[in-house]
């Protein structure tokens, strides 16, 4: 089973149409500079949803008036049906917001930290240790968080946005800085908090993070939303061609151009890379050429839509 078809089990049942945040014609001005310019767009009960774009784009303007920390010049949005503005405490007890790493008290351990968070917001104590044990962190309790790794302290942030068991969850940026190991890690912490069927809203400017986790995510870029839809409908709906790389002194692009269904044939570096929409009628035809284990395939990734769609170029292009 694909992966996208298992997060989509894990809703419960009926919830995925409920509409959890609402955004229409949402825009925001600082002075001179247009940071959301028109923004619609709907998440739904127990979806993992994506927020994407370069710097600037508008990505914490727009999450930071959807969690009710700043005001819309103009357009309407709700969550769970009500305006977020002015802040509305009764909503407040339905949303986590994941703090920033930086925002620690660096010298508390991580319960110290986490009891202390949840005393301001009027929570036991109680809440800390399940927070705690929620993101697999128990044996820290008493660890100091200065002394905590990358992994561990981000685990700590998710558990911040746990506290009140909310609904629905911001994270923002969860495994910036971390290893691929721990961000792994991380991931399936937050595959599993979209499995008990919250709502999870995430800006990230890793696109195989967005692919790995989000059932949809939306591409922001000068304050407008330029796509919407799921990770698999995006890359298939901007046709990025797969890239077939094979040794460029094994086959010359005037050979690989001869092959039906062949659109490109370059050589870049050592390779030949030879890009086509229809690989399952090329690779045969390419075996005859060279041995098909010398041959890599290249698939499109959210990356290839991203960059078609933000116009940032194709010098990141393999
Ligand atoms: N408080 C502010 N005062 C003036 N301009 C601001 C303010 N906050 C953001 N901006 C500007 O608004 C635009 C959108 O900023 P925003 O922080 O929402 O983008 P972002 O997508 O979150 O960027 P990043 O990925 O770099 O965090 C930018 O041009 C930014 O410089």
């Amino acid at each position: 089973m694909s992966a996208p078809d298992s997060r989509t089990e894990a809703a419960p049942r009926g919830a995925a149409t409920e509409t959890v945040v609402a955004l229409d014609g949402v825009s925001k001005r600082y002075g001179e500079v247009t940071a959301l310019d028109g923004v619609s767009l709907e998440v739904r009960h127990g979806e993992f949803f994506g927020i994407l774009g370069p710097n600037g784009a508008g990505k914490t303007t727009l999450v930071e008036i959807v969690e009710g920390m700043r005001e819309a010049d103009s357009g309407r949005v709700t969550v769970f049906g009500q305006s977020p503005w002015p802040r509305d405490i009764a909503l407040l007890a339905r949303i986590g917001v994941q703090t920033q790493a930086s925002a620690f008290f660096a010298r508390l351990t991580a319960a110290e930290h986490l009891r202390t968070v949840a005393a301001l917001y009027g929570m036991a104590p109680e809440a800390a240790k399940t927070a705690l044990e929620r993101v697999g962190l128990t044996e820290k309790a008493d660890a100091r968080i200065d002394h905590l790794s990358g992994g561990q302290r981000q685990r700590l942030a998710v558990a911040t946005a746990l506290l009140n068991e909310p609904e629905l969850i911001f994270l923002d940026e969860p495994t910036a800085a971390l290893d691929p190991e721990a961000r792994r890690e991380l991931w399936e912490l937050l595959r599993s908090l979209r499995s008990e069927g919250r709502t999870i809203i995430c800006t990230t400017h890793y696109l195989d993070e967005a692919e790995a986790l989000c059932d949809r995510v939306a591409i922001i870029a000068g304050g407008r939303v330029v796509a919407l839809d799921t990770p698999r409908s995006l890359i298939r709906a901007l046709a990025a061609p797969t890239r077939l790389l094979v040794p460029a002194d094994k086959v010359s692009p005037e050979a690989a151009l001869a092959l039906t269904g062949v659109d490109r044939a370059t050589v870049q570096g050592a390779d030949l890379v030879i890009e086509t929409t229809v690989p399952n009628r090329v690779l045969p035809a390419l075996g005859d050429l060279v041995d098909i284990d010398s041959v890599s395939v290249r698939t499109p990734t959210l990356e290839d839509a991203y960059l078609s769609l933000t116009g940032t170029g194709s010098e990141h292009h393999r």
